[in-house]
């Protein structure tokens, strides 16, 4: 593609890639330097022209010499919008899912639902690109624009026809999943979260709505979880756009959740859809799994689905992993589940999933992120303390930050708490404890494969841990 294209004018310099890195920057590239939160991209312009770029993409007020400036009020914005363009096609079917919690399930049984439909289906989070055959992580749920938009021209390239990713409000108030088109959005739900980054409730809240107000097709569907009191302001701005909405939920009007009754290993379901009642057995716990899958099916329906199909499949989904997943079963006979729980609203989703399944104590081991939302970890503690019958404060990602501090942070709010340091230790204690009509859940990190203290990434994943005390 020649830089013309992109400028509007008749520069026939051949662009070779994208960057936002200085770093990353080759012959032939155009560079995105944006104004940061730790540092400005403005700063390292002369040395991306140095390494090679033809052009970059920056504030008015920035100084680019030696290379084409393409000069914007809204550089990231600019900036995606320009990259789309060079890498695209993308699939021709792409929804997105945003909320505080629920985005990776959500967009996980999407995929399988399409891939039971017969499709060639993808989903990009927290979990990585997911196809059918692997799973490859990018580190970041919502990955970096040129990351992002590279990864889903390479699926469309390898067959992928049906794309659900995830838009964490970082993404969406970085610009970092702008310019492909967007058939279907989905709202999950609205709690505390992030508000190192986001200013207030309602600037976090602004960020997602830029999915609906910006990023969805005009001509998209909206999918809200209608449980959600802040769904209405999603349907709001479906309105005002004129997008087709459909609201799911047991306030749900196209996708009704008329009853729900847990059993042993899953809930049998019955949905209200075009005034026909269908009878299903999901099998996965909780009613927020149940949620997920309503808004995956909704967003399946949305592009095309059959609607008896589709909800008949979801008696077919496989466990999303590191949510509610059963790691191991005590010698005592106590089940052990493994949830990524990292908020107030997301643990009191877990215990009351995990509730109604122990006839004894449900014993809760977390701990909250360091370099993340301070506010939240009084939250979470309280939330714990209400709902569980046994706390265990640890460890989870200190960072950069003191963990004992962190600690106390969450035991303000679960005062009769235990406090163990180190995830393990806390994770032997809670086995030991828990008796044969109890369960222990572990929240906060999932699938994840490591604990973040200071630079080190050291390897630890809640299911191996578990199986190791537990044997
Ligand atoms: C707070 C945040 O979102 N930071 C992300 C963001 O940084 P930023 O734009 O503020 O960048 P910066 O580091 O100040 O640098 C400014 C610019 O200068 C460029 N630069 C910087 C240094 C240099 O030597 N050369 C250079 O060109 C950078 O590439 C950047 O474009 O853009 C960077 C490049 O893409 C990301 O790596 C970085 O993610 C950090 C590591 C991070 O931890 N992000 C987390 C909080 C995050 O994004 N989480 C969300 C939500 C999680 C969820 O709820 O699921 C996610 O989507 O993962
Ligand atoms: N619909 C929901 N309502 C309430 N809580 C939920 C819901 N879905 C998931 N959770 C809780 O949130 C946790 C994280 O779920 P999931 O990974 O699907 O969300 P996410 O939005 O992708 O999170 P993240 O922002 O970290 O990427 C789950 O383990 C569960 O405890
Ligand atoms: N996407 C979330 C994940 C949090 C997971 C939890 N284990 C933690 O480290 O706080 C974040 O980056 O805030
Ligand atoms: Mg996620």
């Amino acid at each position: 593609m020649k830089l013309g294209a992109i400028t509007g004018g008749a520069e026939s310099a051949t662009i070779t890639g994208f960057a936002i890195d200085h770093r990353k920057v080759a012959p032939g590239t155009i560079f995105g330097a944006f104004q940061g939160t730790r540092v400005n991209g403005e700063d390292y312009i002369a040395a991306a022209v140095q390494a090679g770029a033809i052009a970059v993409v920056a504030r008015p007020e920035a100084v680019v010499e030696g290379a084409v400036h393409i000069a914007d009020h809204h550089p990231r914005e600019r900036f995606a919008r320009a990259a789309a363009q060079f890498f695209a096609p993308f699939p021709p079917i792409a929804v997105a899912v945003t909320g505080t919690n629920g985005k990776t399930s959500t967009v996980e049984l999407t995929r399988q639902l399409w891939r039971m439909a017969g499709h060639h289906a993808a989903s990009i989070g927290t979990l990585g690109v997911t196809t059918a055959d692997e799973r490859v992580s990018t580190g970041l749920t919502t990955p970096d624009v040129v990351t992002f938009l590279s990864n889903v021209a390479g699926l469309a390239r390898e067959g992928v026809t049906h794309l659900a990713f995830e838009a964490s409000s970082h993404g969406l108030s970085q610009y970092r999943t702008e310019g492909l088109p967007v058939r279907a959005a989905a709202f999950t739900n609205l709690s505390r979260d992030h508000l190192d980054y986001h200013k207030d409730m309602a600037e976090y809240f602004t960020a997602k709505l830029r999915l609906f107000a910006d990023v969805l097709d005009p001509d998209g569907t909206v999918v809200v979880w209608a449980d959600d009191a802040n769904h209405e302001r999603v349907v709001d701005l479906a309105h005002a756009r004129g997008n087709a909405l459909m609201s799911v939920g047991v306030h749900g009007q196209t996708l009704r959740l008329v009853s729900r009754d847990p059993t042993l290993l899953g809930q049998g379901l019955v949905i209200e859809a075009e005034g026909k009642q269908y009878k299903v057995t999901l099998p996965l716990i909780g009613a927020y799994q149940a949620a997920n899958a309503l808004v995956a099916a909704g967003l399946v329906i949305a592009t095309g689905g059959d609607v008896a199909t589709t909800l008949l499949s979801l008696g077919r989904l496989a466990p999303v992993r590191g949510r509610l997943e059963r790691a191991v079963i005590t010698r005592a006979g106590a089940p052990v589940y493994v949830d990524y729980a990292h908020t107030a609203d997301a643990l009191q989703a877990a215990i009351s999933a995990l509730k109604p399944h122990a006839t004894g104590r449900l014993i809760v081991v977390f701990g909250a992120g360091g370099d993340r939302d301070v506010g939240k970890r009084e939250e979470m503690g309280a939330t714990a303390a209400l709902h569980a019958d046994l706390v265990i404060v640890t460890d989870d990602n200190p960072r950069t930050e003191d963990a004992g501090q962190i600690r106390r942070h969450v035991l303000k709010g679960a005062p009769d708490a235990i406090e163990i340091a180190g995830r393990r230790e806390a994770i032997a204690y809670a086995l030991r404890e828990a008796g044969q009509e109890d369960i222990v859940l572990l929240a906060g990190k999932g699938h994840e494969q490591g604990q973040v203290v200071g630079d080190l990434v050291l390897p630890f994943d809640d299911v191996s841990v578990a199986r190791e005390c537990a044997a």
